[in-house]
């Protein structure tokens, strides 16, 4: 089914406060990212994710960020989840096996071909699109040449990598994006957000109508 034309969505990820999803939620997020990573400093554990996840009313969506976790953790945090965001080197085979929908986050190494990566991971929901710095799966704080993305990409773009309130309205025009997703640029200090912060973001994503 083709995407319609729609306002940008946002994920606002990397969350592990009560406080925080409710200033995300208030501002109008559309999706709450849990990193279940435990290499990252904004990781949480199940017992965490399942605390957080039942503070998230309805229509919002839950994301799992798992970085080439095994499938049984995935599915035993599954239950507390909308869906997943695999960021690390999962293989379509692997992707495919999971029984919740799934996004891949592609890392924009050079000579990465985005129409093949679509093509390889037909199952995904979307493809995440990320800075790439060798040694950090993501969550760099670090954009990329937005020009790299082709326009007719056969699955919904999340644009991800450094985005902040000031560079996202043209990283939205630039890019037409199906939704945008941020971290340390609505942040206070690793894991803690800044509810102006998030404010400001979601505020600029609103007011900014793409091309
Ligand atoms: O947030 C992390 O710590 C993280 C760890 C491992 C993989 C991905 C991670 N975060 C994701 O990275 C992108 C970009 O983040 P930022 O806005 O540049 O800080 C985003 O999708 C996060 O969900």
């Amino acid at each position: 089914m083709k995407t319609p034309v729609q306002r940008t969505r946002v994920k606002i990820c990397g969350l592990t406060r009560e406080e925080d999803i409710e200033a995300a939620v208030a501002a109008g997020a559309d999706a709450l990212g849990f990193v279940m990573w435990p290499g990252s400093a904004r990781a949480i554990d199940e017992a965490r994710l399942a605390r957080l996840s039942a503070c998230v009313p309805p229509f919002v969506t839950r994301v799992g960020l798992f970085v080439d976790q095994p499938p049984d953790e995935i599915r035993r945090c599954a239950r507390h989840l909308d869906l997943v965001q695999l960021h690390g080197d999962e293989t379509a085979e692997a992707c495919a096996h999971l029984d919740i929908p799934w996004i891949k986050a592609l890392r924009m190494r050079d000579g990465l071909d985005l129409h093949a990566e679509a093509t390889r991971y037909a199952g995904a929901r979307g493809l995440l699109l990320d800075a790439y710095r060798p040694g950090m799966p993501g969550g760099t704080g670090e954009t990329f040449d937005w020009s790299r993305i082709p326009a007719n990409l056969a699955k919904p773009v999340i644009l991800a990598g450094g985005l902040t309130a000031t560079n996202v309205a043209e990283a939205i025009q630039r890019v037409r994006p199906y939704a945008v997703d941020v971290s340390g640029g609505v942040e206070a200090a690793k894991g803690v957000k800044d509810p102006v912060s998030i404010r400001a973001f979601l505020s600029q994503v609103f007011h900014t109508q793409a091309p």
